[in-house]
């Protein structure tokens, strides 16, 4: 049996068995060998050649935007329209052949944004360029999931394959952590009440060859997310449900689509100014000014970071060296205890803070 063939069977097995309390842990070793056997799929997709090396897109900007969809659906034309690219519009398909990159001004923030070749069916498995197209996806801030007003039901394959090749979106990383023991079997605490049941998750894990461990679970989650803790390689991005061509139809039949999808058109510009609003708050920009030691802080430029950056990050933004050379940073601001406290590379910043950083001489 190739593992394609084997996914089938443990998907059909799955699909047979009714759902309830005693069927579950079945059902949760079953999930483990499907999801397993997926790795493989695509380690083997990647060991044939078929992208390994990715693409070398090089980063730029304050975040980066990937616009992710099936042929057609008017990427190149939105890149065109949202940035400076200049991306070959085709009326066939696959005219996007490599990562087009273009970027976008707003609001003191230099968006990067990415037409990748647009996602087929299977390409998490390695079909047409996929691995490498979701290679990049993966090391993306933002996802645009763009579907057409003919196409729309495509929705479901896409979110297939992003999940497939271990994209998790919209979701945030699951509040558990699994340390590896040297004895004593699995020993799971919960500061929560947990619907898969304490012997699921040890059947989860013997797939999975963990025999000893201390699972803490501080949020209830499904079978699907323990296998995503223990797998350990899945990546969590927001994304955005982009409805473009909504001018090949009447406002009536718009109704129709999801009322969270941002419906555009990209070739005669319709919603664009919508749609970089929310780009712009999803990627959840911050503002940090910087005061030299002894001197006043710049309140003109502020650097854009985002949510979440730490001291460490602001580093990295500003010299190769610095993270190296650090010695303490002070900080002013809603992230401060009091005004100008004392702080090291881990502190995580907050929108408005101003911050000085003391390095080595
Ligand atoms: N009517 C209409 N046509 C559009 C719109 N956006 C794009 N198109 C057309 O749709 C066709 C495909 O557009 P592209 O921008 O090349 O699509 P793509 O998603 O980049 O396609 P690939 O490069 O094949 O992945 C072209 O003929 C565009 O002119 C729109 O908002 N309205």
């Amino acid at each position: 049996m190739t593992i394609e063939e084997e996914i089938k069977a443990i998907q059909d097995e799955i699909d047979k068995t009714q759902k309830n309390k005693a069927t579950e842990h079945h059902i949760g070793r079953l999930k483990a060998k499907m999801a397993r056997l997926k790795d493989d799929l695509i380690k083997q997709a990647m060991s044939k050649g078929g992208g390994t090396g990715g693409y070398s897109v090089k980063k730029s900007g304050d975040a980066t935007v990937t616009l992710v969809g099936f042929p057609s659906v008017g990427k190149s034309t939105l890149i065109n329209k949202l940035t400076d690219a200049r991306s070959e519009v085709g009326a066939y398909e696959f005219t996007t052949l490599d990562v087009v990159p273009g970027s976008m001004e707003y609001r003191d923030a230099k968006i990067q944004i990415l037409d990748l070749p647009g996602l087929v069916k299977g390409a998490a498995a390695g079909k047409g360029r996929g691995r490498e197209v979701i290679s990049v996806i993966r090391g993306c801030d933002l996802i645009l999931m763009i579907l057409d007003v003919f196409n729309f039901d495509h929705i479901a394959v896409l979110e297939k394959e992003l999940y497939d090749a271990g994209i998790r979106i919209n979701q945030r990383k699951p509040d558990v952590t699994i340390t590896r023991t040297l004895k004593g079997g699995v020993v799971v605490t919960s500061t929560v009440d947990t619907t898969i049941d304490h012997e699921t998750i040890k059947t989860i894990l013997g797939e999975y060859k963990i025999h000893n461990a201390l699972v803490n679970i501080r949020e209830d989650i499904t079978a699907d997310q323990l296998i995503d803790v223990v797998r350990d390689n899945r990546v969590y991005i927001p994304a955005v449900l982009v409805l473009n061509k909504i001018d090949l139809v009447d406002k009536e039949h718009l109704k129709k689509f999801p009322k969270d999808a941002i419906k555009i058109s990209a070739d005669r510009e319709l919603n664009l100014d919508v749609l970089k609003e929310t780009i712009y708050d999803h990627l959840g920009f911050i503002n940090i000014y910087l005061k030299p030691q002894g001197d006043k802080a710049d309140l003109e430029e502020p650097m854009i970071m985002r949510g979440g950056a730490t001291v460490g990050d602001v580093c990295d933004r500003l010299h190769k060296d610095f993270r190296r050379k650090f010695r303490y940073a002070k900080v002013w601001g809603d992230s401060a205890k009091h005004a100008g406290q004392r702080v090291g590379v881990d502190h995580t910043l907050c929108d408005g803070d101003i911050l000085t950083i003391i390095i080595q001489k």
